[in-house]
């Protein structure tokens, strides 16, 4: 479970969030949300890279997969993985990366820094399936990846989802989302947000097409 209190967070010029409180609960949640609702910046906020006022109170053991995601030059990836082993204290388990790569094909002895967005994403998958944790934001998960990369994705945060686990899946892809998750929240800019049970996913789906459907463009 997430627990946010009250948080109030700014950039210069841009007021994202102003005394916003909400749960996650345990299990898979999806967050949809316009572009610059507050989705990557909430994430930021729970895993306590960005500075804000109020309280977050959060499972002590956290993987993040950022959207956008940097490898430093001449770092093979497969040297990316130990690192993160190491980082996370945990020892590199080989079996688990051959399982996940089986599928993914990814050339782990290449510099990760010269993958594609995709690969790169699918590394990115790979690190967060190698370390338990109990709690896991993944923002955009699915972004870049080709058809059976989305797929073993989808399986991925399915396997993850431990007892005790609270996973924030953030995608545009509504479809994706309704596959695994057992609750969807729909983030709204200034900071309101309301949340659809899986009973609920068709009425989120009409509430979003009435929201975004512009009458100008309807043929
Ligand atoms: N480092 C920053 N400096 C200034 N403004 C920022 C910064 N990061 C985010 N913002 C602003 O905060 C707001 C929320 O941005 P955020 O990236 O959290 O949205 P998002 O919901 O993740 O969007 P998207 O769907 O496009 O990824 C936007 O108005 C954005 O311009």
């Amino acid at each position: 479970m997430v627990k946010i209190l009250n948080l109030y967070k700014t950039y210069p010029g841009t007021l994202v969030f102003e005394d916003f409180s909400y749960v996650f609960p345990q299990g898979i949640n999806g967050l949809v949300g316009a572009n610059g609702a507050g989705k990557t910046t909430l994430f930021n906020c729970i895993y306590g890279i960005e500075s804000y006022k109020g309280s977050v109170i959060k499972p002590s053991y956290i993987s993040y997969l950022p959207n956008e995601l940097y490898f430093y030059p001449r770092v093979r990836a497969e040297e990316y993985l130990e690192f993160v082993c190491k980082l996370k204290g945990v020892s590199i388990n080989r079996k688990k990366i051959d399982e996940l790569n089986s599928h993914f094909k990814l050339p782990l002895k290449k510099y990760a820094s010269d993958y594609s967005t995709g690969m790169k994403k699918k590394l990115g998958l790979i690190s967060v399936y190698l370390v338990d944790s109990n709690l896991y934001l993944l923002d955009e998960p699915f972004n870049g990846l080709d058809l059976e990369g989305s797929i073993v994705c989808k399986q991925l945060i399915k396997a993850i989802n431990k007892p005790d686990c609270t996973i924030l899946v953030a995608s545009h892809l509504l479809e994706s989302l309704k596959g695994i998750s057992s609750a969807i929240h729909h983030l709204k800019p200034g900071g309101s947000i309301a949340k659809y049970r899986s009973k609920d996913f068709e009425q989120l789906e009409r509430d979003l097409t009435f929201l975004f459907s512009s009458e100008s463009l309807k043929l």
